[in-house]
């Protein structure tokens, strides 16, 4: 029995690959592939089971209240994510308890490691500061990786009773010490040429970490993509972060 995949954002640069990558799993079959164009009636008249959404952060939450409206279990890479947004989609979850969820800020099984090692490592340096780099045409910033690395170093940090860092800083241009994400200061990089790159800088006395990542192909999100597609059709519910289907 192969599983219904309709792809939402097939003509982006993360989207048309997803689609190629649907296509060539033989327990696939892609159903649908729209575009900012397309018809969301299209997913549903195509009887899609899930849909893969990876988009933009202004159209995320209107593809997926008509997904899990009408029972397609979604995988979602798109960015953008509030804590009000979290809540809305809860709220559409329990409206269809049968309905699953992934929200993933990052696919790559590297990029999510290292998201694990930064929030292992958090709780023995006193400063950590996130610096993510990324391609001249992405809408958001600081990333959703950067922002969920920072979130779980926070938390991580709190867990282990550490103070949120200070910052010396008595002179300084706005912005030059970078969005303040749970007391986690976070550096956005835009150049053309890079995909997605983040690193994670620890320090303290006499030593300092550094934890890089490098997504060099949008091929490295694509195992990730089909881990999600085929666990969330048996994962009722919110699912926040694809280490949740791996066995770390
Ligand atoms: N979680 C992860 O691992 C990854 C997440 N991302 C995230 O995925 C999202 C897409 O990134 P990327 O592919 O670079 O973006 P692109 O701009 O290349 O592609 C966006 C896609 O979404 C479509 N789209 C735009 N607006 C709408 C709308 N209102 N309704 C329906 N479809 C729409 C576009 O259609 P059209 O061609 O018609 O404009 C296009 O197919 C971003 O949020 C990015 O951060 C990206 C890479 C990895
Ligand atoms: O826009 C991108 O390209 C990416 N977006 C995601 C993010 O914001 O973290 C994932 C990856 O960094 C690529």
């Amino acid at each position: 029995m192969t599983l219904r995949v309709a792809v939402i954002g097939a003509t982006g640069r993360i989207g048309s690959e997803a689609v190629k990558a649907v296509e060539a799993a033989p327990d696939l079959e892609l159903v649908a592939a729209l575009s900012s164009k397309s018809d969301l009636a299209e997913v549903t008249d195509a009887g899609a089971q899930v849909a893969v959404e990876l988009t933009h952060p202004d159209a995320v939450m209107a593809n997926l209240d008509h997904c899990l409206r009408n029972g397609v279990h979604v995988v979602t890479g798109t960015t953008g994510w509030t804590d009000e947004r979290l809540a809305t989609v809860r709220g559409l979850l329990a409206e269809n308890p049968a309905t699953g969820l992934l929200i993933a800020p990052n696919f790559s099984i590297g990029a999510v490691l290292s998201m694990q090692f930064a929030q292992k490592a958090a709780r023995y340096f006193d400063t950590v500061e996130v610096v993510e780099l990324h391609h001249d045409r992405k809408a958001d910033a600081p990333s959703g990786t950067a922002t969920r690395t920072a979130q779980l170093i926070a938390a991580a940090r709190t867990a282990a009773g550490l103070p949120r860092q200070g910052d010396p800083t008595t002179h300084g241009l706005p912005g030059a010490r970078g969005a303040d994400v749970d007391g986690v200061p976070v550096h956005s990089v835009r150049l053309r040429g890079l995909l997605a790159h983040q690193e994670v800088l620890l320090g303290d006395t006499g030593e300092t970490l550094t934890i890089r990542h490098d997504s060099l192909h949008h091929s490295c999100f694509m195992p990730g993509i089909l881990l999600g597609v085929r666990r969330v059709v048996d994962t009722p519910g919110l699912t926040l972060g694809l280490e949740h289907f791996l066995d770390l």
